[in-house]
């Protein structure tokens, strides 16, 4: 059987795309980390593979669901910027009959428009604060606001300018907060509504963006103010994306791109399961 895939990302969040309509795909833990590993495989930050909702046994609005997995081969309940990879996917193949729609995901259904210029907007949930904790880089304490956007984050402000910290090694958190790991965000404020952020994702390591960072540092900068009601630009390594969050919801703009198209060799993905 001949495997499909694409390349392409999210503000320079990356993805292997693999269309799988009917749910036959064999996909080992050990076959996404292969697809992900960036030396033996294609290289990417996670992999989404395309299936059809009803063909995995889901219930839920949308026709399709993003089967989201970690660069580790970790699965996830959510990410940001692969639904927009996934919505302009759906739409440039023609797998949707209008530009609106909902797809599924293991956070739930997540309503998306796929704009004239090809970028997305996403109806990210609520975000919501869970307490507060602490990220630990190179020994020094960084203490953060917790919040949940479908998957767990903890988002720290931080005086000296974000690019000054060493993401080369995983920083440490709080397991017993935590215990299914945590994305970790670091923001400055840049004024009103512009922030930058830099972020460890878990199951990954640094990456150069996550959609759902970005609304969790909008939501957790909102929070630190006072309110829980607000927009903001976020600056990230790979770009800019638009956050608003409001009272149980939240929204996320940005760009989708496709790379490459191609597919996978047969010997290969057998030797990588
Ligand atoms: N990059 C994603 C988030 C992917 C999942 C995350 N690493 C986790 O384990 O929760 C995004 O754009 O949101």
């Amino acid at each position: 059987m001949a495997i499909e895939f694409l390349k392409g990302h999210g503000t320079q969040n990356d993805f292997v795309v693999l269309p799988d309509p009917d749910g036959r795909l064999d996909l080992t833990a050990g076959r996404v980390a292969a697809l992900c590993d960036r030396q033996r495989g294609l290289g990417a930050d996670g992999v989404l593979r395309v299936v059809r909702t009803e063909a995995i046994g889901l219930a839920g609005d949308g026709e399709w669901f993003m089967d989201y997995r970690n660069a580790d081969g970790s699965i996830a309940e959510m990410c940001g910027n692969g639904t927009r990879v996934f919505a302009r996917y759906l739409v440039d193949n023609g797998l949707v009959p209008a530009r609106e729609f909902v797809i599924g995901t293991r956070a739930g259904d997540r309503p998306v428009v796929v704009h004239p210029d090809l970028s997305v907007t996403v109806q990210m949930g609520p975000a919501t604060i869970t307490g507060a904790s602490v990220a630990i880089v190179d020994g020094r304490n960084f203490s953060g606001v917790a919040v949940d956007v479908g998957n767990p984050h903890l988002v720290s402000v931080v005086d000296e300018d974000v690019d000054a910290l060493d993401l080369t090694r995983a920083p440490r958190y709080d397991n017993d907060f935590f215990p299914e790991g945590v994305n970790l965000e670091f923001i400055n404020p840049l004024g009103e509504q512009r922030l930058k952020m830099r972020v460890y994702e878990r199951g990954v390591g640094e990456t150069r963006a996550c959609g759902t960072g970005t609304v969790a540092a909008v939501a957790a900068a909102l929070h630190l103010a006072g309110t829980d009601t607000g927009k903001s630009a976020v600056d990230i390594p790979g770009g800019r994306v638009e956050v608003t969050v409001e009272r149980g919801a939240s929204t996320l703009t940005g760009p989708a791109e496709f790379v490459a198209r191609g597919e996978l060799d047969p010997a290969w993905w057998e030797k990588a399961g």
